[in-house]
C-alpha cells in the first residue's frame, strides 16, 4: 500500500468512525509511525489533561457476539454460538464478517487491520516465527508456550466440523488453516474484554484491553465478559512504561481517558497488561527496546535439580521423590495451609523481587542437602522421607514467615542463578538497545537480555531478600536442622531412630 493508500485507508475510517457515532477530541489524531515500525498510532495535537477524554465510542461500533452480521442474517445460531468460548465465537464472527459478506459494517474497520493490509503490518507473533527463527529466542522459556499446537486443535475443532456441519454457515466451509491463524491472532493482539452489556445492562463496561489469549481456558458461564474488536481504541499502541490513556466504562459507551498529562506531539499509549517482553512478542509480534517494565527472567527446575545433585550431594532419584511428596504435601494440605512449590519455572523480576516459591523450594533443598550429608535421604522409605520433608517444609515455612533464611540457602540461591545466566550467550548480554530493529533477529536478542538482566538483578541478594516485608535475616544451617534432626533422627537419650547414620 503506497503512503496515498494507506493514508486513504485512514481517512475513510475516520469518517467511519464520525458516521457511527464515535466522538474524537480535536486534541487527537491518527498518525502514520510506519517509519518507527508501529503501523498507525494516535498523537496528541495539543497538549492533553489528565481525565480529558480523548474519544467515546457507542456500543454499536464494537464487533462482537452483540453486534455482527452473522447472527443478524442467521439469529437462529444464537444459542449455538453463545455455547461457544467467547474465543471460538469471536473467531466464527470476526471470519464471517471478513470473508463471507461484501458489505460488512465494519468494511472501512477492516482496512485499517492487518487482515487487510499484509503490506503494512507483518504478523510477528511468535506463532508465525518458523524454528530457525524460535531457536533464536533460546533459552527462554517462552518457546514453550506458543501454543500452536492448541491452536491447531481449536481450528481442526471448528473446521468445517462445527462451523459447517452443526452451525451450517457453509460460507465458513473452504477457511484454511491459514486465515483462521491470522484471524485468531487478529484477535490476541487487538480484542478487548468488555463487560456484555447487553446481557448485564445494568453493568457498567469493563475496561480490559487486549489481554485476551488465544489458549486461555475460559469459564464462560455466566458471560459477564465478551470479546470484542473495539474500533479506534485498537489504534493505540502500548508501552508499560509510557501508558498514559485507558479505555474506561461510561454507561453501555466506552470512553478513552487520560490518565496523565500528554503534552503536544506526544504519543497516547495504552497498555496491555503486565507483560515481560518475552510475552508481548508472543501475543503482539514487537519488544520494547529498553525493556517491559514487567520483565523477569525464569529458572528452570532443571536448573535447579543440576546444582543440588551435582553440586550439593542429592542423588537424582532422591531429588525426584523429594519433589513428589513436596507435590504430595501441597494436594494433601490444601493450597492454603501448603502451596504447591514445584513449578516447572520460577520468575526472577527485573525490579529485584523473584516469587516465593522460589526461595520456599531453595530453602526446602538446602536444609534436605544438610541433613542428607548424615543421614542419607536415598535409605529412608516412603513414609521416612515423607515425614523428614514434612518436618523441613513446616520449618522452612517458619523460617520464611519470621523473616530468616539459611546461610546455604544464599550461597545455593546464588550459584542456581548463575548458572541459568551462563545460558545465555555474551553477545546477548551487549546487545546495545540504540541497534534494535525490529528484525526477528534484533528482536530475539532483546527478549533474551531483558531476561538476563532480570537474573542479573535478583542476583543483587541485598535488594532481594530486603523488601517491603523487611530485611531477611541469615542464621547458621545448624541452627534450622538442629529441630528436626533431633525430632526426627535422636530418641531423647541421643540414640539414632530407624535410620542409619551414613559413615
Ligand atoms: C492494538 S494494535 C495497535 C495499533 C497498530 N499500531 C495498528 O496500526 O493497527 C496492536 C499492534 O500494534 C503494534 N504495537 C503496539 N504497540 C507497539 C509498540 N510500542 N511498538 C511497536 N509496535 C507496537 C503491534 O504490532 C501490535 O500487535
Amino acid at each position: 500500500m503506497s503512503a496515498s493508500v494507506f493514508d486513504k485507508a485512514t481517512t475513510e475510517f475516520i469518517e467511519w468512525l464520525q458516521n457511527n457515532g464515535v466522538k474524537i477530541s480535536p486534541k487527537v489524531k491518527i498518525e502514520d509511525l510506519r517509519s518507527q515500525n508501529q503501523g498507525r498510532g494516535l498523537v496528541a495535537t495539543e497538549d492533553i489533561e489528565e481525565e480529558e477524554t480523548l474519544f467515546t465510542l457507542p456500543e454499536n461500533t464494537l464487533l462482537s457476539i452483540r453486534n455482527n452480521s452473522l447472527l443478524s442474517q442467521k439469529p437462529h445460531l444464537r444459542e449455538k454460538l453463545e455455547a461457544l468460548t467467547s474465543w471460538e465465537s469471536l473467531i466464527v464472527i470476526l471470519l464471517y464478517e471478513v470473508y463471507a459478506i461484501s458489505d460488512s459494517k465494519w468494511k472501512q474497520y477492516f482496512e485499517v487491520l492487518p487482515i487487510r493490509d499484509s503490506a503494512n503490518y507483518k504478523s510477528d507473533q511468535l506463532m508465525f516465527w518458523s524454528e530457525e527463527e524460535l531457536a533464536l529466542l533460546k533459552p527462554s522459556l517462552i518457546v514453550e508456550r506458543i501454543g500452536r499446537e492448541s491452536a491447531e486443535d481449536m481450528y481442526n475443532k471448528l473446521f468445517p466440523g462445527l462451523v459447517v456441519e452443526e452451525l451450517g454457515i457453509n460460507e465458513l466451509k473452504d477457511v484454511t488453516l491459514e486465515q483462521y491463524h491470522s484471524v485468531a491472532s487478529l484477535i490476541m493482539s487487538y480484542s478487548f474484554d468488555v463487560f456484555d452489556v447487553l446481557k448485564n445492562p445494568e453493568n457498567e463496561q469493563n475496561s480490559d484491553a487486549s489481554d485476551s489469549d488465544e489458549n486461555d481456558d475460559e469459564d464462560d458461564e455466566d458471560r459477564e465478559l465478551i470479546k470484542a474488536m473495539v474500533p479506534l481504541a485498537d489504534t493505540l499502541n502500548a508501552d508499560t512504561k509510557l501508558h498514559n490513556a485507558s479505555l474506561t466504562p461510561s454507561g453501555s459507551d466506552l470512553r478513552m481517558v487520560a490518565i496523565k498529562n500528554i503534552k503536544k506531539g506526544g504519543q497516547i499509549y495504552n497498555t496491555y497488561s503486565d507483560h515481560p517482553n518475552s510475552e508481548i512478542l508472543r501475543r503482539y509480534g514487537y519488544i520494547e527496546s529498553d525493556g517491559s517494565k514487567y520483565d523477569f527472567g525464569e529458572v528452570p527446575l532443571r536448573i535447579i535439580k543440576n546444582h543440588f545433585t551435582q553440586k550439593m550431594g542429592l542423588s537424582s532419584d532422591s531429588f525426584d521423590r523429594v519433589t513428589t511428596v513436596l507435590k504430595k504435601i501441597a494436594e494433601e494440605g490444601g493450597a492454603e495451609d501448603h502451596q504447591n512449590i514445584v513449578l516447572d519455572s520460577y520468575d526472577c523480576f527485573k525490579d529485584y523481587e523473584v516469587i516465593i516459591e522460589l526461595t520456599f523450594i531453595i530453602q526446602v533443598l538446602s536444609l534436605l542437602s544438610s541433613i542428607n550429608q548424615k543421614y542419607l535421604l536415598h535409605q529412608m522409605n516412603e513414609d521416612e522421607l515423607y515425614s523428614t520433608i514434612f518436618l523441613v517444609y513446616k520449618k522452612c515455612y517458619k523460617l520464611i514467615e519470621s523473616g530468616k533464611l539459611t546461610n546455604s540457602f544464599i550461597s545455593n540461591y546464588r550459584q542456581i542463578l548463575e548458572s541459568r545466566m551462563e545460558e545465555y550467550t555474551s553477545d546477548v548480554i551487549n546487545t546495545a538497545s540504540d541497534k534494535v530493529n525490529s528484525s526477528r533477529h534484533s528482536m530475539s536478542r532483546i527478549v533474551l537480555r531483558s531476561e538476563y538482566i532480570s537474573l542479573k538483578n535478583c542476583l543483587e541478594v541485598g535488594k532481594v531478600f530486603n523488601n517491603e516485608f523487611g530485611k531477611f535475616k541469615f542464621i547458621a544451617e545448624e541452627k534450622a536442622t538442629q529441630d528436626i534432626i533431633k525430632k526426627r533422627f535422636s530418641d531423647s537419650d541421643g540414640s539414632s531412630k530407624k535410620i542409619s547414620k551414613k559413615h
